[in-house]
């Protein structure tokens, strides 16, 4: 290992608050903490930058025990980004960047041509060129975390460690700024060590996963191998609402639990965004036929009562098919999201001329009027987009049981 701790115990006010930490990364490579709010990520990346005191324990770098390091030899090896308000009164951005290059210059600090330039290749790294003349405490927070990462980079670490990079960034930002990383990992060998809070950020960048939770490191190992739904739902305390590892994505809490009245024809994707609208509007769905190899099915598992599937690449069985029937001739009214109609044998299209002949309302996103039965024709309703979907006549409910009405109205409003 390049980077490693032995027996690390890290805390505050000489009182251990985790214990025996042995994490380690290899030369160039990416190392990410994840965990909740307070588990002591912060805590762990400032002790082994020694911002902050160890209780106990052993920071090597290259086998070699970091206290024996001095300051400039530190940094030389060592940048550091961490959340701290750092605020340089009437520093420019370019002036707060070289600093980066002060472990490389002479007694009086002065920058040579080559240390300029690598300050201004450092500031367009990170695309904040057109700050370089701006005072540094005038900026927004996540100009500054930019400004910041470039003095990083401009110290030409052979590590560099990061405390939450991405809070402040906008979405682009936050691709760039793990763009680089990545970069810097692969072609310059830099060893990286973060924090993050985004999972699927930090799968998709890391090579390895450490997970930190009440006071102790409580899995590591490769994010491929180590992350997955029940492991980030368990990690974080997640009760309401989910996390799905394989699209990254989150859907919020289900808010409405009662016997949908509304049945949703997916697959292909087209079903995930009116899953969302309705979640939204308070309004509880079944939905089929799809298979498990439906992006849709992903988003229905979390947010649908009732999803009816088949196993990927076969034809639907009866079984199947029965479930899907029983649970749309239960509804009132059905949403039509313009799946895929093409093959012989399509059952969904066969519930569709079936939900036509039970004269349930139907409300569909087909950009193409089909030609279906009679009766098909006289119950659809066809509509350009989601928001007219959603606030048509058809979506209000008609619900037999004043309870259910009551209930569906109120969580409708409270949305
Ligand atoms: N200066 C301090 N003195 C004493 N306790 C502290 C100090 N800073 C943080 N703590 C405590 O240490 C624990 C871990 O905090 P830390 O900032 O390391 O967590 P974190 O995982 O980085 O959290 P977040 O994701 O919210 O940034 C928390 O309970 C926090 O209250």
């Amino acid at each position: 290992m390049y980077l490693q701790t032995a027996d690390l115990s890290v805390g505050y006010s000489g009182k251990a608050l985790i214990k025996n930490i042995n994490i380690g990364v290899e030369k160039g490579k990416i190392l990410c903490l994840l965990g909740p709010n307070g588990s002591g990520k912060s805590t762990i990346l400032r002790s082994i930058t020694r911002h902050l005191k160890k209780i106990a324990g052993t920071v090597l770098i290259d086998q070699e025990d970091m206290n024996n390091f001095s300051s400039v030899e530190s940094a030389k090896k060592l940048s550091v980004v961490l959340t701290d308000k750092v605020a340089p009164e009437l520093m420019t951005c370019e002036e707060v960047v070289a600093t980066g290059r002060y472990p490389y210059t002479n007694h009086f600090g002065k920058i040579t041509e080559a240390d300029q330039r690598i300050v201004e290749e450092s500031m367009a790294a990170v695309s904040i060129l057109d700050l370089m003349n701006q005072e540094f405490t005038r900026l927004s927070d996540g100009q500054k975390q930019r400004v910041l990462l470039a003095r990083a980079i401009c110290q030409k670490p052979e590590i560099i460690v990061l405390d939450e990079p991405t809070s402040y960034l906008d979405i682009r930002h936050k691709i760039e700024l793990l763009g680089i990383l990545r970069n810097m990992a692969v072609k310059e060998e830099v060893t990286v060590v973060l924090s993050l809070h985004e999972v699927d950020l930090a799968a998709k960048l890391a090579d390895t996963i450490i997970l930190v939770k009440d006071n102790h490191v409580y899995g590591c190992g490769c994010p491929e191998d180590v992350l997955n739904d029940a492991v980030i739902k368990d990690l974080y305390g997640i009760e309401h609402g989910s996390f799905n590892m394989l699209l990254g994505s989150v859907e919020l809490p289900k808010t409405c639990d009662l016997e949908p009245k509304v049945f949703i024809f997916g697959g292909d994707g087209s079903g995930t965004l009116c899953y969302r609208a309705l979640n939204k509007r308070g309004i509880s769905f079944c939905t089929g036929i799809l298979y498990h190899n439906d992006v849709d099915y992903q988003v229905a598992k979390s947010l649908a009562k009732q999803t009816i599937v088949e196993k990927s690449f076969r034809p639907v069985s009866e079984f199947v098919f029965e479930q899907a029937r029983k649970a749309l001739l239960k509804c009132d009214v059905v949403i039509d999201s313009g799946f895929d109609l093409e093959g012989e044998d399509n059952r969904n299209k066969v519930l569709l001329e079936l939900a036509g002949n039970a004269n349930k309302t139907i409300l569909s996103l087909r950009h193409q009027p089909i030609k279906a039965n009679a009766n098909w024709e006289k119950n659809v309703e066809y509509f350009d987009d989601i928001s007219s979907l959603i606030s048509s006549e058809g979506l209000k409910f008609r619900s037999n049981n004043s309870r259910e009405r009551k209930l569906h109205r109120s969580l409708a409003a409270s949305i």
